[in-house]
């Protein structure tokens, strides 16, 4: 069995590192040639402030809050539960069309004698989001960085995906929804541990 930390090997941690920077001015001068190139004047009233405005977005999405050492308070008499978290809904941009992608991300882990804040998990799903994607590896990155934070593998996240590029364009197909599941430690070697994770995680997904 694959452990999740020894996974870790530098080449792949390295995508835990953020992307670099926008240049913002060219990103303004290229929206600006992308209007001219379907047919659009870009010096139309409309128009006038749309790649200073769309230069804005990027740089946004590329710049989520930094990383700040997750909180994570002792309990020391907390351990063998198991915990859920869901309901995190984040946007990424698929990297295939540039068109976002919804995930809806859910994760699970057992304590042992110390609990993270639940916000934390929200933001590493924010983080990793926050760049071009796609949904498998989206999932194993969070994994892989709770999994870092906690110094356990005991961990697993399940995330469903609506791609626009599935949704609307191309195939159209609207009501088409990817579901990931990444599991690690226990949730892999403990089929009931792992039932009541899927339990838990996709309730709200049944009746969405
Ligand atoms: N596995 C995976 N595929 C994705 C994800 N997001 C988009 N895709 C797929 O990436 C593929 C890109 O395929 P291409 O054939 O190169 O692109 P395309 O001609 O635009 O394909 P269509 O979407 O079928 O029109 C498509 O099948 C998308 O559905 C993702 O997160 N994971
Ligand atoms: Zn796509």
């Amino acid at each position: 069995m694959t452990n999740t930390l020894d996974r870790l090997a530098p080449s792949e941690s390295q995508d835990l590192v953020s992307p670099g920077e926008v240049d913002t001015e060219r990103v303004v001068d290229l929206v600006g040639q992308l209007l001219a190139a379907i047919g659009e004047d870009p010096g139309r009233e409309g128009l006038a402030d749309t790649p200073a405005r769309v230069a804005a977005w990027w740089r946004s999405f590329f710049s989520p809050e930094p990383s700040a050492a997750p909180t994570s308070f002792p309990e020391q008499h907390v351990s063998g539960q198991l915990v859920v978290i869901g309901g995190m809904s984040v946007w990424s941009l698929c990297e295939h069309h540039l068109l976002p992608m919804n995930l809806d991300v859910a994760v699970g882990y057992v304590p042992d004698g110390e609990v993270i804040g639940l916000s934390k998990f929200g933001r590493i799903a924010q983080r990793y989001a926050g760049r071009l994607q796609v949904q498998e590896r989206f999932t194993r990155q969070v994994v892989d960085e709770i999994a870092v934070v906690l110094g356990s593998t005991d961990v697993a996240v399940a995330v469903r995906g609506t791609h626009l590029c599935m949704s609307s364009r191309g195939v159209r197909m609207e009501a088409a929804r990817t579901t990931t599941l990444q599991a690690g430690g226990r949730f892999e070697s403990d089929p009931v541990l792992s039932q009541q994770f899927l339990a838990l995680a996709t309730d709200r997904w049944r009746v969405a």
